[in-house]
């Protein structure tokens, strides 16, 4: 067996803290510089898992020009490349997407002028429970879970109805195009991955109601931490939705679970991540999987990483879509995207897969 972190060894064992009481990590982080970490949020025991660094590499790149091709070849050949990515890791990045640069920069420079925001001024965005359209806090359920991670976060409701904090100035402004052009570029992608299916490409759009789907808006900072070996930013979990898209800011940090191996993603400049999410592989009936993922953290750097999550329709019924299950059986229960959240609240709390929940035998 390794040898256990000193920290551990030593008498005077940090005081564990609860994350509510902390309230901001970052805050808290800029306070203490090197101190030892509370032990509250030690959810690394046995030393860092090890990483499958020669297979990042193999994260499949896709490139959105070919999708959007008027040349049927081209086209085709982007599709099939998306339903192998989809199906063989549940992730990949995608290029040229038409986002430009300048706006990526402008939201990445906005959501850190948020967190940089005095704790005071941020205190009207308070996490008010998983319905409210704007919540700020810190870690990832601080009400249930047993340790804490190093992560403070603002989720924000962005589709059908558009919320968002009113300050720092412009911030609201250079969202909305945001989460615009990313609800453009998901409505594409779900395209590809229905025609992937073997589906019309508009099939999983209505079947999800994607038009009026729910988009939430994450912006995570993830300050240094002075014992990074011993805590998480993120726990492993899998997104809820259908696809995430996820930008950050050159900070690395997300691993993906890959053959029960944890591989670094390290993204091309200005692409975007995109990670399989639980109702993609409900509705394709377990043909792309979500994707395990966390966030690990460094001594060094602030990272900050922005996910948009894209899902169906809060009243639509989610299941296996029906033409994928005429000849095989259907391996998910069919409810409610609204319900789901539910399961998936009890479930984390419980600390299990909100999948296995839905999964019938
Ligand atoms: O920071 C990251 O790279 C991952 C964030 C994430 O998984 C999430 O917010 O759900
Ligand atoms: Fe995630």
């Amino acid at each position: 067996m390794a040898s256990p972190p000193t920290i551990y060894a030593s008498s005077s064992k940090p005081p564990k803290l609860h994350a509510s009481d902390i309230g901001s990590i970052k805050a808290f982080a800029d306070a203490n510089g090197l101190s030892p970490i509370p032990s509250s949020y030690y959810s690394i025991v046995e030393g860092r898992d090890d990483v499958a660094d020669h297979l990042a590499s193999s994260i499949p790149v896709i490139d959105f020009s070919l999708l959007t091709s008027d040349h049927p070849q081209l086209h085709a050949n982007a599709v099939s490349q998306l339903g192998k990515a989809c199906a063989e890791w549940g992730i990949f990045m995608v290029t040229n997407h038409g986002i430009s640069e300048k706006l990526m920069e402008e939201v990445m420079n906005k959501a850190h002028e948020f967190h940089n925001l005095p704790v005071e001024e941020k205190k009207e965005f308070g996490d008010k429970g998983p319905w409210a359209p704007i919540r700020h806090g810190t870690s990832f359920l601080p009400q249930g879970e047993k340790v804490h991670y190093w992560r403070d976060h603002l989720k924000v409701l962005t589709f059908p109805q558009f919320n968002f904090p009113h300050k720092p100035p412009g911030f609201k402004e250079v969202a909305y195009d945001y989460s615009r052009k990313i609800r453009a570029v998901a409505r594409t992608l779900l395209q590809g991955i229905s025609e992937s299916l073997g589906l019309e490409s508009k099939a999983l759009m209505e079947f999800t109601g994607f038009d009026s789907g729910l988009q939430v808006f994450i912006v995570n900072l993830y300050p240094p931490c002075p014992q990074p070996e011993l805590a998480l930013g993120l726990p492993p979990h899998t997104d809820q939705g259908l696809l995430t898209l996820l930008y950050q800011n050159g900070i690395g940090g997300l691993q993906v679970n890959h053959d029960d191996k944890w591989i670094n993603v390290n993204p091309l400049p200005n692409c975007l991540i995109v990670n399989v999410a639980d109702q993609l592989e409900v509705v394709s009936n377990g043909k792309y999987k979500s994707i395990l993922h966390r966030a690990i953290l460094n001594n060094k750097h602030t990272r900050m990483s922005i996910p948009l999550l894209n899902g169906p329709k809060l009243e639509k019924e989610i299941g296996p879509v029906p033409e994928l299950v005429e000849k095989e059986e259907p391996l998910y229960k069919t409810i409610k995207y609204r319900d789901y959240f539910q399961v998936q609240q009890q479930a984390r709390l419980a600390n299990k897969s909100v999948l296995d929940e839905l999964r019938l035998n």
